[in-house]
Order: structure tokens, then sequence, then C-alpha cells
């Protein structure tokens, strides 16, 4: 048994692209979507890495790994692209998912109409609340768990979001698994344990919160007229988790450029 994906290789496993390239596909993919929708036709390289939040010389780096090396003095065929990352993302083919944990925030992620537009579909609402089962959210009728199984193996689901409290995680996650979703989206403040083979990517947004206190507090020890003195009082400590967490990189996670994007492997 291994715990999330921290065991894997640092490289996808199609074309031995590096996850911290992986990660940043859907940042270029937003910013030439943006693009495409007003019918830019090229963009150069700094144009695009300036919208996407990323260093140039690092796009044209993540751009080689693709086999796309755009035309000088041209640039980057928007369309292609798109089409291109989409492809490597396996954007181009449609994938199920089911949500399990339909209250607060398993509506909203329900209701969200981003999923769909990326080729996302919510195929299934799971809840253990029997009270739950029959209403409709997002226009889709809550199923209870009890069907978990069936719902997974009659809608060839391969993504799970699991949205439950974070006693129930596990348990649901096992579920997950044995019913053959291989891939899990994790929002419970959880870690979760899965055998090989199965990828899990953790979001808590209150590390990024976190994170950014940090950020805040050494920015205000930062200022010219702080109130403590370096060789006598040293600053106070960030929070644990904001520690455990601490980018390599001087940006924050969240920013394109860290090897961590905002949403975790577990
Ligand atoms: N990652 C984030 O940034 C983030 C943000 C908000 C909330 N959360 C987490 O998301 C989870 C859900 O939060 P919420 O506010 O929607 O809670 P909620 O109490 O509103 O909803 C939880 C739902 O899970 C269902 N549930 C409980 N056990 C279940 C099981 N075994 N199988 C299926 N469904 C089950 C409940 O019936 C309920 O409908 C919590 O773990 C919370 O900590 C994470």
């Amino acid at each position: 048994m291994a715990t999330g994906r921290n065991h894997r290789p640092a490289t996808s496993r199609s074309r031995g692209i590096p996850e911290a390239t992986v990660a940043r596909l859907p940042l270029y993919l937003r910013a030439l979507t943006a693009l495409s929708e007003r019918s830019v036709p090229t963009v150069s390289s700094e144009e695009l890495a300036a919208a996407a939040g990323v260093n140039s010389a690092k796009l044209r780096k993540d751009f080689s790994y693709l086999g796309s090396y755009g035309t000088r003095g041209v640039g980057y065929d928007v369309e292609y692209l798109v089409y291109q990352i989409s492809r490597e993302l396996g954007l181009t083919q449609d994938w199920p998912v089911v949500i399990v944990g339909i209250g607060n925030l398993g509506a909203a992620l329900a209701n969200y109409g981003g999923f769909a537009s990326r080729g996302f579909r919510v195929a299934a609402l799971i809840d253990a609340d029997p009270g739950l089962a029959g209403r409709p959210v997002a226009g889709i009728s809550v199923q209870h768990t009890d069907e978990l199984e069936k719902i997974i193996s009659d809608n060839g689901v391969s993504i799970g979001v699991i949205a439950t409290p974070a006693g129930a995680a596990q348990q649901v996650c096992d579920r997950l698994v044995a019913a053959g979703i291989t891939s899990i989206l994790n929002f419970a403040p959880t870690v979760l344990t899965v055998p090989d083979g199965v990828d899990v990517r953790k979001v808590d947004l209150s590390i990024e919160l976190q994170i950014l206190a940090f950020h805040e507090q050494r920015k205000a020890g930062e200022e010219p007229h702080g109130e403590h003195d370096e060789d006598t009082a040293p600053p106070a400590a960030p929070p644990a988790a904001a520690v455990a967490k601490r980018p390599r990189s001087k940006r924050p996670e969240s920013g394109p450029d860290g090897d961590v994007p905002a949403v975790m492997p577990a």
C-alpha cells in the first residue's frame, strides 16, 4: 500500500514529461482558451507566459516536451496549442466524474460549470444521507451510497471526488477504489491511503490561506521600521503547516512557477 502518489517518479507515465510541466499545462490551456475565444490566431512565448503567469524560458522548455517550438517571428498557433495541450492532458475525451458527499461543498462543485466545459461530466452525485436521495442538485438526482458500485460500473467512471467529512473519507475512498476508480480528488482534510496505480490529488484551501498568512507575516517582518531586532529577537515562527508546505522557490506554492500547484498530491 502507498499513500497518495508520493512514491511516484516525478515524470508522467506517457512520454516522460516532468510533473512540474504537467502542472503548468492547465495554466497555459486557460490562457490559450481565452485567446482562442477572442479569435487571436498566434501568440508569442512572452505574451503567453505573461498571460499564464509563468516565466517565458520555462514555457519554451515546457512546450519542447510537447514537441512544439513555435515559429520564429510569428509565435505559436493558438488553436493548435489548445489541441496539443488538451490531448496531452487527456481532455479530448469525455471524463465521467462522481462526486461523493453532497453537502455544502459537494453541491457547490456539482453546480460549477467549469468542469463540463473542460470535458469533465458529472455522471452522478452520491450521498450517505437517505434524506438526500432523489433530491435534485444542479439538475442531477442525488443517489444513495448503496448504489455507489453500480453507478461507477454503469457509467464507466474513473475519477471520483470526495467531499465528505474527514472521518468518512478513507472508507469512501476504499469503496471507490474497489469499484474501479483510479483517480481521486480529495477535498476532505485527511491523508488517504490508496494502492499503487491510484492517483490522489488533495485540495485544501485552508493550507493555501496558511501559506498566505506566512507570507503576510514575513512581509510585515521585512518592513524597514519593523519592531524586532534580528540579532536579539528572531521573528515569530511561521505556522507549522506553512513551514511544512514552504515551497522551494521564493513564490507562494500557488504560483505557476513553483513545482507544486494549488492542488496538491495527497
Ligand atoms: N478542501 C477544501 O478547501 C475544503 C473546503 C471546504 C470544505 N472542505 C471539506 O469538505 C468536506 C465537506 O464539507 P461540507 O461543508 O460540504 O460538509 P457537509 O456536512 O455540508 O456535507 C458533507 C456531506 O457528506 C455526506 N456524507 C457523510 N458521510 C458520508 C459517506 N460515508 N458517504 C457519502 N456521503 C457521506 C453527508 O451526508 C453530507 O451531505 C469536509 O471534509 C470539509 O472539511 C474542504
